[in-house]
């Protein structure tokens, strides 16, 4: 038996996706840990969206095993059912309701996790609000939370994108390149929000963005052609030749 620790939240063996025979995912095996932050790089191209389509269940792998939360079978669900699951995503866009403020868009999400519109026209509960604040915290945007989200900054936008995926309490999130657009001083404070929540959740995020990626500090997996190239800290992705070659080294 293994510990928490060493958990097995999402498993992937020998994933693959063919479009017009072209082959997006090629034998994909990758394990994600409960609790694991991971990295995935990857030239243009390289799967990384089908990856996390797979994952999602917008596209359905053509072989191969996908395994969520011990022995829930992804590739027979859905994406409403995988979403309920607990695998939550975040688009490159921010989606954000822009002419409610940050708060509503908190409430609504949280309302929308329960599935009632009801919420919407009540005043909310204290446990609600005590999300809510907490969420604020998360994100850092307890000053702005009156603020309509059509005035935030693209940083601020994505933030309270991520909180509102929060809101729905997911096992995983799956994030699409969170730093790009971003400011130097934002892609930092990204790096810092999404360690914090790894804290809590496992979080695997897609990124071209080297400095963001290293300032993450955690392990790195490099796709090209469809599977896995090359795995490991920043420093030893880095230092492969072929990671070099293909990614890097343009
Ligand atoms: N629905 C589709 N129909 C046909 N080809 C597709 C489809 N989706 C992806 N592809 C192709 O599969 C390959 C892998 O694409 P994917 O978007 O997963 O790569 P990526 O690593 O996310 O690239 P990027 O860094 O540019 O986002 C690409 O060559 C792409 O053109």
């Amino acid at each position: 038996m293994s510990g928490p620790e060493t958990e097995t939240l999402l498993y992937l063996d020998g994933v693959s996706v063919s479009f017009d025979g072209f082959k997006a995912l090629n034998e994909l095996s990758l394990i994600i840990q409960a609790g694991e932050m991971r990295a995935i790089i990857g030239p243009n191209g390289a799967g990384k969206t089908t990856m996390m389509d797979v994952v999602t269940g917008k596209t359905r792998p053509d072989t191969g095993t996908i395994y969520f939360d011990g022995n829930v079978d992804l590739t027979k669900l859905d994406e409403a059912s995988i979403a309920e699951l607990g695998i939550g995503r975040k688009f490159q866009k921010p989606t954000v309701f822009q002419h409610h403020t940050v708060w509503d868009n908190l409430e609504l999400a949280l309302a929308g996790r329960r599935g009632t519109f009801a919420a919407l026209f009540r005043r909310e509960g204290s446990s609600e609000r005590e999300r809510i604040e907490e969420l604020l915290g998360i994100i850092r945007l307890g000053e702005l939370r009156d603020m309509e989200a059509a005035n935030l900054s693209h940083g601020q936008k994505q933030w309270l994108e991520i909180g509102m995926l929060l809101a729905q309490e997911p096992k995983l999130l799956l994030v699409d390149e969170p730093a790009a657009g971003m400011t130097d001083a934002e892609t930092e404070a990204t790096a810092d929000l999404l360690k914090e929540i790894a804290k809590e959740k496992s979080v695997v995020v897609v990124e071209h963005d080297m400095t963001f990626v290293r300032a993450l500090g955690v392990k790195v997996t490099v796709l090209h052609e469809g599977s896995v190239l090359s795995e490991g800290t920043i420093d030893h992705v880095s230092e492969d030749p072929r990671v070099i070659e293909v990614y890097l080294g343009r």
